[in-house]
């Protein structure tokens, strides 16, 4: 569908120079985000790209509107495209519509109930080992150590595979894609570089050689699963799984979903333990809390730290749909083809939903549970992410090894907390959440 340009039913678009709408929503993405917001209140529009109109909005009820309302009006997997590249056409986080809810009923199920109980046991075993040769004494980012990490745990849950060069053998080419999106730098020169004719040594061709080599990994695995007995893990689950004219999903359509799980399974994951590390060890009192938990034998207040975490550092900032046709929202008129961003990382940090916003205090989740319409950073409706169980339950699982094994403490002369830094759609510490393990 064109996007619109009717600019006259739009929200005004913050007076930034061009640079700093082009560069800071790029590389200064929070302050970006503060800037519009500080500007234009809770609905701003922008252009992040030509004849991409994003409509943002911190507006709770809009917010509720646009998560509970109707998938065929606000498409998710069209405001998803920018991901094509990286998933594939056949991910559930592409789709719309039929085909959307077709794949996601057979994608949940491995991911909850007892299935996701099952996949305690690994992550316990995973978690503990990579915590346990974790150097000690030593400053250093947690995030590339909390990707290995999730990695694995990921690659074991969805292939059942044991054997660590195994693991090494599917997980390292995805973790080469993620490198090409993996700094500012590179999502810029990807940026400017996708599409474009060019020498092998580019961006972008270098980007679709590692896409290729993963592509060709998880094919192979899918392969030879076919001609093997089924397991108990994720690959085996989708294989057998019907929809309700009993056909399951072609080789092509499984290929993306793997790609989407094995992606959005571990990267966003490793980030949101990275931040929640980078918090802990700046609030010295809820560490302590945490730790005298853990030897309770409790999880509440952990889970809470986890809860507390997402809502300040939320790793996806926003949701993103496009109108199919012409939405009233906010009392605006918003056009068919605009995209439609609810803001997570603004809407957390209302003070009239979260009294003293800015304020890192884990309690405000062990008072009262949180609210689907007001915390959402797995995002909400029918699109709500479906590994959200597993991730809670893999952070409370991951974060107790880490208490269980080590004293956590920040890197010498690094009391100020870290910036945020854009990791193709996702915002992480720009340090990597740097910490010493004693
Ligand atoms: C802390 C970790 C995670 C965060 C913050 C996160 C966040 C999100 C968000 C914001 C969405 C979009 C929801 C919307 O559009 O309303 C999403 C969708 C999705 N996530 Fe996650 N996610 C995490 C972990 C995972 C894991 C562990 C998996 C798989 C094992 C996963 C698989 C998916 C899938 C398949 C979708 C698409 C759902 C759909 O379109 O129906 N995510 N996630």
């Amino acid at each position: 569908m064109p996007d619109a340009t009717a600019a006259g039913a739009l929200p005004p678009r913050p007076d930034l120079s061009r640079w700093m709408m082009g560069v800071g929503f790029l590389l200064t993405p929070t302050r970006f985000f503060d800037a519009c917001h500080a500007r234009c209140g809770d609905w701003f529009t922008l252009r992040p790209a030509p004849g991409r109109t994003l409509v943002v909005t911190a507006d709770p009820d809009a917010v509720r509107e646009v998560l509970r309302g109707d998938p065929d009006v606000l498409h998710a997997g069209a405001g998803n495209a920018v991901l094509a590249p990286v998933l594939g056409p056949g991910s559930t986080l592409l789709l719309d519509g039929a085909e959307h809810l077709r794949h996601r009923r057979m994608l949940l199920p491995p991911f909850h109930g007892d299935r996701l109980r099952a996949s305690t046991a690994v992550m316990e075993e995973v978690a503990a080992r990579h915590v346990a040769a974790w150097p000690r004494g030593q400053a250093g980012p947690a995030l590339p150590r909390m990707q290995a990490l999730t990695l694995e745990i990921i690659v074991r849950t969805v292939f059942g595979v044991e054997d660590p060069a195994h693991v090494a053998r599917v997980g390292a080419p995805l973790r080469r894609v993620l490198a090409q999106v993996g700094t500012r730098g590179r999502v810029v020169a990807l940026g400017l570089t996708q599409g474009r004719h060019a020498g092998p040594l580019s961006p972008w061709r270098r980007f679709l050689a590692a896409r290729a080599a993963a592509d060709a990994v998880v094919t192979e695995e899918l392969a030879a699963r076919r001609h093997a007995a089924p397991g108990q893990d994720v690959l085996s689950l989708l294989l057998q799984a019907r929809d309700e004219h009993g056909e399951g999903l072609t080789d092509a359509e499984l290929r993306d979903e793997l790609m989407t799980l094995l992606i959005a399974g571990h990267e966003t994951t490793a980030t949101a333990l990275a931040w929640t590390v980078e918090r802990l060890v700046r609030h010295p009192d809820v560490l302590a809390t945490a730790v005298a938990e853990r030897r309770a034998g409790g999880h509440a207040y952990l889970d809470a730290v986890i809860r507390e975490t997402l809502r300040l550092r939320p790793v996806v900032p926003a949701v993103v749909r496009q109108l199919r046709r012409d939405l009233r929202l906010g009392g605006w008129d918003l056009p068919a083809g605009v995209h439609v961003a609810p803001s997570i990382y603004l809407l957390h940090r209302r003070a009239d939903l979260y009294p003293e916003p800015l304020a890192f205090r884990p309690q405000r989740f062990l008072d009262a549970a949180p609210s689907s319409s007001t915390w959402i950073p797995f995002g909400g409706g029918v699109r709500r992410c479906l590994g959200a169980s597993f991730a809670l339950l893999e952070m409370r699982v991951v974060l107790g090894a880490l208490l269980d094994a080590a004293q956590l403490a920040p890197a010498r002369g690094d009391r100020a907390g870290e910036g945020t830094t854009r990791r193709a759609i996702t915002f992480a510490p720009a340090r990597g959440g740097r910490i010493v393990l004693r």
